[in-house]
């Protein structure tokens, strides 16, 4: 007989894995001398609980849903950027916030209909609401253009504020991580490349 690891106890019981966590908190703070029935600790657990619940709800979501609509418009296949998109995420190290902001970009093949502006942001936010690196997020966004578009080309930059970085162990505040990820013509391409940082600056 094997060994049940945490894992196969709880995947398919979110019931009984909510209640462990809620227990599991209640007797962190009973070990750090806290009163966890008392009027201000009471309902901790629960709601750090739903926090999390609600910051992970990405996972419930497909972007493919987001970018299954496309419109015909009229262009010319030049770039088409979103800037200073905010987020917020957790990073899956510490489970502490990241936030910031992302540029988003692609680029349609001349002709092909292109997405609703509000999709980028959508899209950014299906991964975001999930247990995240940073790099992983950013390079996320420009495959989910990729496979549901088939642009020309896509970008991802993603400047951002990690709270563990910034609150806890190193502890430096302001510090900002910044990341890029490049497919198709922005990656392969310097000029096309340049141009869109142009588009981005602001
Ligand atoms: N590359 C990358 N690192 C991240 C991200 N979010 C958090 N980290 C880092 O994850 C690392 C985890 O390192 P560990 O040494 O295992 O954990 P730790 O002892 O808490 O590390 P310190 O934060 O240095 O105190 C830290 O260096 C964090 O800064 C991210 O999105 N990308
Ligand atoms: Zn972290």
């Amino acid at each position: 007989m094997t060994a049940t690891t945490t894992a196969e106890l709880y995947a398919g019981n979110p019931a009984v894995a909510r209640a462990a966590y809620v227990d599991g908190v209640r007797a962190w703070l009973a070990g750090r001398g806290l009163d966890p029935d008392s009027p201000a600790l009471v309902d901790t657990p629960a709601r750090i609980l739903r926090a999390l619940e609600e910051m992970t709800a990405g996972y419930d979501e497909d972007p493919a849903v987001h970018l299954a609509r496309t419109f015909p418009v009229d262009h010319d296949g030049g770039p088409i950027v979103v800037t200073g998109v905010p987020f917020t995420s957790l990073c899956e190290h510490h489970m502490l916030v990241f936030t910031g902001h992302a540029d988003i970009a692609y680029q349609p093949r001349p002709g092909d209909p292109v997405a609703g502006l509000s999709k980028l942001p959508r899209v950014l936010d299906v991964y975001a609401r999930r247990l995240q690196t940073q790099e992983q997020l950013t390079q996320q966004v420009t495959t989910a253009l990729d496979s549901h578009l088939s642009p020309a080309g896509a970008a991802c930059i993603i400047r951002s504020e990690h709270g563990c970085l910034s609150t806890r162990g190193a502890r430096k505040p302001g510090s900002v991580m910044v990341t890029a990820s490049y497919t198709g013509v922005f990656r392969d391409d310097p000029a096309a490349r340049d141009e869109l940082h142009r588009l981005m600056a602001r």
